[in-house]
């Protein structure tokens, strides 16, 4: 006897992953297709809460087509998400896709429990709540961003790919403070780091730029976005990292003013009569870049000291110095350094801070090829001249990407 053929053809297999990555103020995602990580659709929104927000989504189905551009008021993450979805639907890649076997999410601050990607459940949830003190610009986006998708798809594995995960390596030298050790552990005071994820793919990508596998290899990652951050990795395992408890230690950052001596903040409560939550705003919002100069964009620094304007000139130099002296930290820390690897906005794009934050540094064998360094490229590029002892590289980050291989290797069904 022979079996009926069955009457519906079977499922399409669900091998589609959307990444949600929401900032403050923005949500950047991709949906791609993980049998060969083809990207089918790409967006951004971003001045959330404004009057002016802006969605730009692009279709890449098939060749790709026409940008779409909304600008009106997006009140919330929630609000945006649901644009998000309505976009996606009008190409027919809809949330409610059976193709989709999983939602990636971008989550900053992971604390010390998770040091791999995770799906979420009401224990992952509530422990990320937690960390919003630690993580206040970034979990409670993070946070709505999947609420909002659990509830377009209650069905679906959601995974939480942490910023914090790649630095849960970092030795206790490195992560620990030197503070009463008994307060530290009280309240969980420790450098975490982030931007972890960027760091893993980037060191990865290094190494294969210099034709070597990730355990040959010691790359100082500089990751230079709006936030920023320096990292020291050897062999592939991070070993320091600039930010700290929060993502405010560190670099000098668009609109955060990394390291600064703590006791600035006693004196401005008690001299300037500042209370905490004023003290963290100014930090994290109103100094750095924009504290400096009024302006948080690199292209509208570089633009005006081009210009001569003095106060860009000095928002620039006090840049590039923290960034120098992060090169040094890290060299020391690591010993041997094989590359040293710009990433990110302002690392993929502003050849005069590749430049002015490697000038000097002969003696440690790091030179930047001027030619080299002004080409514009979207590839991993080495912008050392050959005869240089350490690689610098620009190697363009794709947090989406990684999000995405990290969440579907959790999802995908495994065929051994
Ligand atoms: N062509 C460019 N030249 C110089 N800086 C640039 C350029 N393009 C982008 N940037 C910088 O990159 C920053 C954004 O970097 P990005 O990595 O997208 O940040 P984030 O992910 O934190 O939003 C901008 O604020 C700007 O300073
Ligand atoms: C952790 C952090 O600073 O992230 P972003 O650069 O996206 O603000
Ligand atoms: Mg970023």
């Amino acid at each position: 006897m022979t079996s009926p053929t069955p009457a519906t053809p079977p499922a399409a297999p669900a091998t589609r992953v959307l990444v949600l990555n929401s900032g403050s103020s923005s949500v950047k995602y991709q949906l791609l297709d993980m049998r060969d990580s083809a990207r089918l659709a790409v967006g951004l929104v971003e001045r959330i809460g404004e009057e002016t927000s802006r969605l730009k989504h692009t279709p890449l189905l098939g060749g790709g087509g026409q940008s779409r551009e909304q600008i009106r008021p997006i009140a919330d993450h929630e609000e945006a998400l649901k644009a998000v979805a309505e976009e996606l639907a009008a190409d027919g890649l809809g949330l409610d896709s059976p193709e989709l076997a999983a939602i990636g999410h971008r989550v900053v601050h992971g604390g010390k429990l998770f040091t791999r990607p995770t799906v979420i459940d009401d224990a992952v949830l509530k422990e990320v709540e937690r960390l919003i003190p630690v993580a206040p610009l970034h979990n409670p986006a993070n946070l709505t961003g999947i609420r909002t998708a659990m509830a377009l798809r209650p069905d679906l594995p959601q995974v939480a790919v942490f910023d914090t995960a790649f630095h849960t390596t970092m030795p206790e030298s490195a992560a620990r403070y030197a503070i009463d050790v008994r307060t530290a552990d009280e309240h969980r005071i420790r450098r975490y780091g982030f931007h972890g994820t960027s760091h893993a793919y980037v060191s990865r990508k290094t190494a294969e730029l210099l034709g070597k596998e990730p355990q040959e290899v010691n790359v100082i990652v500089l990751h230079l976005g709006n936030g920023a951050s320096a990292s020291a990795v050897r062999g592939g395992v991070c070993v320091d990292t600039s930010m700290g408890l929060t993502p405010l230690e560190g670099l000098v950052m668009g609109t955060r003013s990394g390291d600064v001596d703590p006791a600035v903040i006693f004196h401005l409560m008690r001299v300037g009569n500042m209370s905490a939550d004023e003290i963290d705003v100014l930090l994290n919002k109103k100094s750095g870049l924009i504290g400096l100069c009024g302006d948080n964009d690199m292209r509208e620094i570089r633009r005006r000291v081009d210009e001569g304007d003095e106060a860009a000139r000095l928002a620039f130099e006090i840049y590039v110095h923290r960034l120098k002296k992060y090169i040094g930290a890290y060299y020391a820390v690591l010993g041997r350094v094989d590359a040293v690897a710009f990433t990110a906005g302002v690392g993929e794009n502003a050849a005069p801070v590749r430049e002015a934050a490697i000038a000097g540094l002969e003696e440690l064998g790091l030179v930047v090829d001027g030619e080299l360094n002004s080409v514009r490229s979207d590839e991993a590029r080495i912008i050392s001249p050959a005869y240089a002892r350490v690689a610098v590289a620009v190697v363009p980050t794709d947090e989406e990407l990684e999000i995405a291989r990290q969440t579907y290797a959790l999802v995908a069904p495994r065929n051994d």
